[in-house]
């Protein structure tokens, strides 16, 4: 049967990638409902190809200037279209490929309505994981992980029982800067920021993984989905980003997840779950080719944004709110040029030194503390 997806984020690296699993797939997959953010051309390109029932972009106007070229099409707007778009009464799945704790509200609102939710976006169960998780087993809806590495964890745990799970090994890939010192990272530009080694992705996450922060974003959501004790969450650098990461069980057995770095992989198997289905184009893994695969030991001075995240995570409550605004805001101003790249972590850390934690903070706190956070960031670069 025709599984109907509604997709946050369609006009994105990952929202890209989604339409074409659901483009090579028309049988499976169908495309109901979609959001873009300001990439009107690429949003007239979905419909086009797709005619969907309902889209939503960012700005009234941009609505406005689409419902003229497509009368019969539903649109909206805004943070009400975001949540239109995930509770949209035909989909069963949504794909939430937003970017940044945005994606909140609407993946909540899904899960009210028992929609299977393959969540990409990780700043979601960052910010608030625990309202996520409790919503979840209320409605009885499924989260499925579409960020590699916890794909690769749920994929690894498949058929497993939880309680023999011993500890999580997620593997980095050390980002943009892994072979540089601290030192040469005082003035490093944008532009080698974006550039990763192993995968093309957008460029708030491309930032996130040359400070490490991502891998600090994916201990906390790996702590979430599967409510494992962040002293059994270990990272390890791995350069070749084959292996998407490890589940050990008690009686020391190790499961991995391995392929191509190639994000179709985890958002398809998110989208035919529990089923797998054909990629008849796709690069396979062949192991003799790439000949070694290398682990080092993470060096948590040298990626300090990883201490701050599991500072973060350990102190739990409404801190790890604090470390992902933080680093929403941080990041933005880099983009922009207006901070250096150590000065990233710099902000995060004396926002997380000021803050007082709030222990499980509701949606209306959650988004005050964000709010108050990015503000703060914001302030600190003025002076
Ligand atoms: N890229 C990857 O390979 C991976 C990404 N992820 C996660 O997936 C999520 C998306 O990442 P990625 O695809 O790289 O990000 P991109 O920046 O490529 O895409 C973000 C999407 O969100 C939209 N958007 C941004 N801001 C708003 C807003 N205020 N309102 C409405 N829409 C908005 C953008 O619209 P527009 O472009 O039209 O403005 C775009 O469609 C992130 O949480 C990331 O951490 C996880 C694993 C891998
Ligand atoms: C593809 C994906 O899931 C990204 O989150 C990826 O993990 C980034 O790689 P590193 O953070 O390991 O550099
Ligand atoms: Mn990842």
């Amino acid at each position: 049967m025709t599984k109907n997806i509604s997709l946050l984020g369609a006009t994105g690296s990952i929202g890209i990638q989604t339409i074409d699993i659901i483009r090579e797939h028309p049988q499976e997959f169908k495309l109901v409902a979609f959001s873009a953010g300001r990439n009107v051309e690429k949003a007239r390109e979905i419909i086009l190809e797709f005619a969907p029932t309902l889209v939503s972009v960012q700005e009234e106007n941009d609505a406005i200037l689409l419902k003229k070229e497509f009368p019969s099409i539903e649109l909206a707007y805004g943070s009400k279209g975001l949540i239109d778009v995930a509770t949209h009464p035909d989909a069963s799945v949504l794909v939430n490929a937003v970017l940044g704790s945005i994606g909140l509200e609407s993946t909540l609102e899904a899960i009210k309505q028992q929609k299977t939710i393959a969540l990409a976006n990780k700043e979601t169960l960052v910010t608030a994981g625990h309202l996520v998780m409790a919503a979840a087993a209320k409605y009885n809806a499924i989260i499925l992980p579409v960020d590699s590495e916890h794909s690769a964890l749920f994929q690894s745990m498949n058929g497993e029982k939880r309680s023999q799970v011993s500890r999580l090994i997620l593997t980095a890939s050390g980002g943009s800067f892994r072979d540089r010192t601290r030192s040469e990272l005082k003035n490093v530009t944008i532009q080698d920021a974006l550039n990763h080694p192993n995968w093309s992705m957008g460029a708030k996450i491309t930032i996130d993984s040359a400070t490490m922060m991502n891998k600090g974003l994916e201990v906390i959501e790996a702590q979430v989905l599967f409510d494992m004790p962040y002293d059994d969450i270990d990272v390890v650098l791995h350069r070749e980003s084959i292996i998407h990461s490890m589940v050990e069980f008690q009686d020391t057995s190790v499961m991995a997840q391995l392929g191509t770095p190639d994000m179709r992989v985890p958002i398809q198997y998110a989208l035919s779950y529990p089923d797998r289905l054909p990629r008849k184009k796709a690069k396979r893994l062949n192991l003799v080719e790439i000949g070694k695969l290398h682990f080092e030991e993470m060096d948590f001075t040298r990626f300090h944004a990883l201490q701050l995240a599991y500072d973060a995570g350990r102190a739990g409550g409404s801190m790890t709110t604090v470390l992902n605004a933080a680093n929403e805001a941080a990041v933005a101003l880099f983009l922009n040029g207006d901070i250096t790249f150590l000065k990233i972590e710099d902000c995060i850390e004396r926002v997380m030194d000021k803050h007082t934690v709030i222990n499980m903070p509701d949606l209306e706190m959650i988004l005050h503390v964000d709010a108050n956070t990015r503000k703060a960031v914001q302030n600190m670069v003025k002076y």
